[in-house]
């Protein structure tokens, strides 16, 4: 491990730094930081949770003049709920320093940002469609910008976003540095990137796996109608402190957070179609732990860092790899441990093999728990409980009870009577999920793909470019009862990309 002083960063942001309790450089940040300071372009690839925030914002605020009041920084990341993260820790890292920065994504009051742009920010981070919005109102001025960065670059460069970024490039200066940071990078992708930058070095911290070592992975083969039931027996088993899970589109993700609500858990959903206020209280609500299980479509797959987050439950197998790395990466960041579950129904196995040989791990199979293995989760949910009312709470004005009850019952019945009470036997209210069709056959073994198992079939490719995110019909995205091809089509408008069956096109402004 180096210090950061090593790596010839100034003082100023070894103050910031030491305010964040970041003693040592990560890899990719030992890796990269150096080539960011001297301005190289640089396509960084590390595992997730491993720090690349910081690997790219320390060199990016290190090159920041506090004294020039233009904007010199543009940081692009997919989603709003990222931006504002990224923005986060970007102030914390420019902090002793004093830049100024501003976030710009959809669904925030575009009059408020106009204005909070006139206060002269050095740095922004943006989704792609305000951005462009912001560019063509003219009160986004990028002529000036040194350092451009793109957070989750292959998301930011697959066809979804394409365009978006090359038309956010026409108003960056060719003259300047470019840096790419993403978990994955498949070939194809990389050969995209490597057209818009200088010579770029790249950075890949080699690992025996892409997915983080110390997140175990399971997988539970199921028929669609048994996910539900084994799901909620999974959770009371588990116990996670934090979970998120993972549905393949918006309305599965509403099904299901209504139906872990009516079965006791504070779950809530999130996806596109959610208005902005929304989006963000169910974050925080989940940051602040209200509520322990967040149900998400993609958009909250990619580089969201919550802490405290155990469990990855994927109740829909993903369809790309890619997808797959990013979603259970939300666990096991920053050194800690985690653990995901995949779903996979027998027709989609061939999925699970993709996901394997990209991820080059093996998922340990997982026997569904059965209903009483359940209620013994359960049941020491109760006793912990109760030991913890009996070493934390005053229990004065209930001495006396207790010992009415111990005149005519033995003690052992009592306790147990009283864990009885507490714990929560399977509940079997009625809950509606629809049933998702399963991904279209596939097979496992294809040796000619591409760049570590990246796949993106030209069918679907020109149908997205077109007519998504321009305005499409977004309620139309539950897409599982059409076949991939045609979904992709219907799936995006006013949300994010991709959270129907294919990649869909989006505009977040
Ligand atoms: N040098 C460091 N020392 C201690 N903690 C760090 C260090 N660098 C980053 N972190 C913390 O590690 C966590 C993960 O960092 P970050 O979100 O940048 O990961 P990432 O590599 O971008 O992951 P993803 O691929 O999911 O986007 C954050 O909470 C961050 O504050
Ligand atoms: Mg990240």
């Amino acid at each position: 491990m180096t210090n950061f002083s090593e790596l010839n960063v100034s003082e100023s942001t070894l103050r910031s730094l030491k305010r964040m309790g970041f003693e040592e450089a990560t890899p990719i940040q030992e890796g990269t930081i150096r080539f960011g300071l001297e301005g190289r372009d640089i396509i960084g690839q590390a595992q997730t949770g491993t720090g690349k925030t910081a690997a790219f914002g320390i060199p990016l605020i290190e090159k920041i003049d506090p004294k020039n009041p233009a904007i010199q920084a543009l940081i692009i990341a997919p989603t709003r709920e990222l931006a504002i993260q990224v923005s986060e820790e970007l102030y914390k890292l420019g902090y002793d320093k004093r830049v100024k920065l501003l976030s710009v994504y959809g669904g925030q009051d575009i009059g408020r940002q106009i204005r909070a742009l006139k206060n002269k920010p050095q740095i922004i981070v943006g989704t792609p469609g305000r951005i462009i919005d912001h560019i063509n109102r003219r009160t986004l001025k990028l002529g000036d910008v040194q350092t451009l960065v793109l957070d989750e670059a292959d998301e930011m460069l697959n066809m979804g976003f394409i365009d978006d970024i090359n038309a956010i490039l026409e108003h960056v200066p060719a003259e300047r540095q470019t840096l790419l940071f993403s978990a994955t990078m498949p070939g194809p992708i990389r050969k995209i990137a490597e057209e818009f930058m200088k010579e770029p070095e790249v950075v890949k911290i080699k690992s025996k796996e892409m997915t983080v070592e110390n997140i175990d992975q399971y997988f539970v083969k199921s028929q669609e109608r048994e996910k539900f039931d084994i799901l909620s027996r999974l959770l009371n088993v588990h116990q996670p402190e934090l979970a998120i899970i993972f549905g393949r589109t918006k309305r599965r993700v509403d099904e299901l957070a209504q139906a872990l609500s009516i079965r006791g858990y504070l779950a809530e959903g999130i996806h596109g179609d959610l208005s902005q206020a929304k989006r963000i209280s169910v974050l925080r609500q989940f940051k602040e732990n209200k509520i322990d299980i967040l149900v998400a479509t993609d958009v909250a797959a990619r580089g969201l860092d919550i802490s405290g987050v155990t469990h990855v439950y994927n109740f829909d197998i993903p369809q790309d790899p890619e997808s797959y790395v990013h979603r259970i990466g939300r666990t096991g960041r920053a050194g800690k441990s985690g653990l995901a579950v995949t779903f996979v129904t027998p027709r989609e196995m061939g999925y699970l093999r993709i996901v394997e040989e990209t991820t080059k791990k093996r998922m340990t199979p997982l026997r569904p728990p059965s209903s009483s293995e359940a209620l013994v989760g359960q049941q020491r949910i109760a006793m912990e409980t109760l030991a913890d009312i009996v070493t934390k709470n005053n229990l004065d004005d209930y001495r006396t009870l207790a010992s009415e009850l111990l005149e005519d019952n033995e003690a052992l019945d009592v306790v147990a009577a009283a864990l009885r009470a507490l714990t929560k036997e399977p509940d079997d209210t009625p809950v509606n999920i629809t049933e998702e069709r399963p991904l279209p056959m596939r097979r496992s073994g294809g040796g000619n793909r591409q760049g570590g198992g990246y796949r993106r079939d030209g069918g679907g490719r020109s149908n997205n470019r077109r007519d998504g995110g321009r305005g499409g019909n977004s309620r139309r995205d539950g897409g599982n009862r059409r076949s991939s091809s045609q979904s992709s089509r219907s799936n995006s408008g006013n949300g994010e990309r991709r959270e129907g069956n294919r990649r869909p096109r989006r505009r977040e402004s």
